[in-house]
């Protein structure tokens, strides 16, 4: 791993079990998901937040002593369970205000689309988010990472959508970078102005198209806020015609894909992932067959997003089991953390509805919290699983096993996090360090 006399920063040890996607830079295909690597008794040694070596401890201490590398800091893992850091790849981190003023509308069987053809929904948080300021947005988006931190996740996925002007999307995507930078949570920002149609331009959607084409898209990539463009493929928000233009307007820019597709209705948003190569497509409860086969002829990633399903009182689901089994999908896991349809920021209880109502199985699940959610923010080659030359984010839980963590559901499981080689949580408890948190 190293020559002689050079030394490790950090060595995890006595870990009880560790658990990690097989190496490589790539999303794990269908049943390949369920192929993990498991080491009893090991450790991790970490240099310049790089993993230089992992192994059985006896392995790694004997291949360190015999190069004479000198160890500045041992930490004991005390037994537990260790995983690479969580990757949540699809959240509307940055908003204002909340909206629990309308839970009894939705537990009253009103629509989701019905709320927001109504100016609620999405557009309650449109006005909330323009209405606060940067430090606000700021306060209130810090807290949720450090909650997504304190659940095990290092890397998460931020997206715009409730500025829907040029001045409001990019306040939100500068929050997003500001706390990219500032915080251990690494974040990868997303523009999505075709998150629904501002209140000034309704019944004028595709005028509303044109200025995200002529304006925002050229703005967000000359101040390079956003690496990923999304848009919100629904009946009665963007169509398919309207999303492709969009797209692939933002591909000029060298913006990535990704659609919220076949959320509700199957307006053919999976088919149009498949058709311009996004990186991934997201929800997908309503995705017709067709569909599925356009995301695996293209290798796009399907984000599954159990959460909102459970939050909005649905009963049906994305088919996990068949995109893993028949379509060899690479499927991901994410929270979609927002105000409205999944106001949560943790990913274990995705995990758990993964396993309950997606029928994925612990190993399926970690590859789609790790490996494969890497890949939908085109990350793949730098996180996801534990592997010599990837960045140091580890994530050490206090489990004996995959298995326990959606089986002992509703609490959080985090006994530490490391990410880039710093320990950042430790006994369930955010590490103040030199200009960190
Ligand atoms: N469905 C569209 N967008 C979000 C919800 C946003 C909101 O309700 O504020 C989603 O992914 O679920
Ligand atoms: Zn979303």
């Amino acid at each position: 791993m190293s020559s002689r006399g050079e030394r490790v920063d950090l060595l995890l040890t006595d870990i009880g079990r560790l658990v990690t996607p097989p190496p490589g830079g790539n999303p794990r295909y269908g049943t390949e998901m369920s192929a993990v690597h498991e080491i009893e008794h090991a450790a991790i040694a970490i240099r310049e937040g790089i993993i230089v070596l992992f192994g059985p401890e006896s392995e790694v201490r004997q291949q360190l002593n015999g190069e004479g590398v000198e160890i500045a800091e041992s930490v004991s893992a005390e037994g537990r369970l260790v995983v690479p850091g969580f990757v949540d790849p699809h959240t509307h981190l940055v908003h204002g205000g909340s909206r629990e003023h309308e839970l009894s509308l939705k537990r009253s069987g009103v629509p989701y689309l019905d709320i927001l053809a109504q100016g609620g929904g999405i557009l309650s948080t449109v006005r909330a988010t323009r209405a606060a300021s940067e430090q606000e947005l700021l306060a209130k988006a810090r807290k949720s990472l450090d909650i997504m931190l304190l659940n095990g996740v290092t890397t998460v996925e931020a997206k715009s959508g409730y500025g829907l002007s040029l001045e409001y999307e990019l306040k939100q995507l500068r929050v997003a970078k500001q706390l990219d930078a500032e915080h251990p949570v690494d974040l990868v920002t997303t523009f999505m102005g075709a998150h629904a149609v501002p209140p000034e331009y309704k019944g004028r959607t595709d005028e509303y198209v044109e200025l995200i084409v002529s304006s925002m898209l050229p703005e967000v990539s000359r101040q390079g806020l956003a690496e990923c463009c999304d848009v919100f493929c629904e009946e009665g928000v963007f169509s398919v015609p309207q999303s492709r233009r969009i797209l692939q307007e933002a591909a000029r820019y060298g913006l990535r894909a990704k659609i919220h597709a076949d959320e509700i209705v199957p307006l053919g948003g999976a088919e149009l992932a498949g058709e311009i190569g996004a990186i991934s497509a997201e929800h997908l409860l309503a995705a017709s067959d067709q569909g599925l086969c356009s995301l695996a002829a293209s290798g796009v990633i399907p984000v599954l997003l159990p959460g909102t399903s459970f939050n909005l009182g649905l009963k049906q689901h994305a088919r996990a089991r068949e995109m893993i089994d028949i379509h060899q999908l690479p499927v991901a896991l994410s929270t979609d953390y927002n105000p409205g349809s999944c106001p949560t920021e943790s990913l274990q209880l995705i995990m758990m509805l993964a396993s309950l109502n997606l029928r994925m199985t612990p190993e399926e699940i970690l590859t789609a919290c790790t490996i494969n959610a890497a890949a939908a923010i085109g990350r793949a080659d730098a996180i996801g699983s534990i592997e010599a030359r990837k960045r140091a984010d580890v994530t050490i839980l206090d489990a004996p096993n995959l298995a326990y963590l959606p089986y002992h559901f509703g609490i959080n499981h985090t006994f530490g996090v490391i990410k880039s080689g710093s320990i950042v949580v430790w006994e369930g408890r955010l590490v103040e360090g030199e200009g960190r948190l």
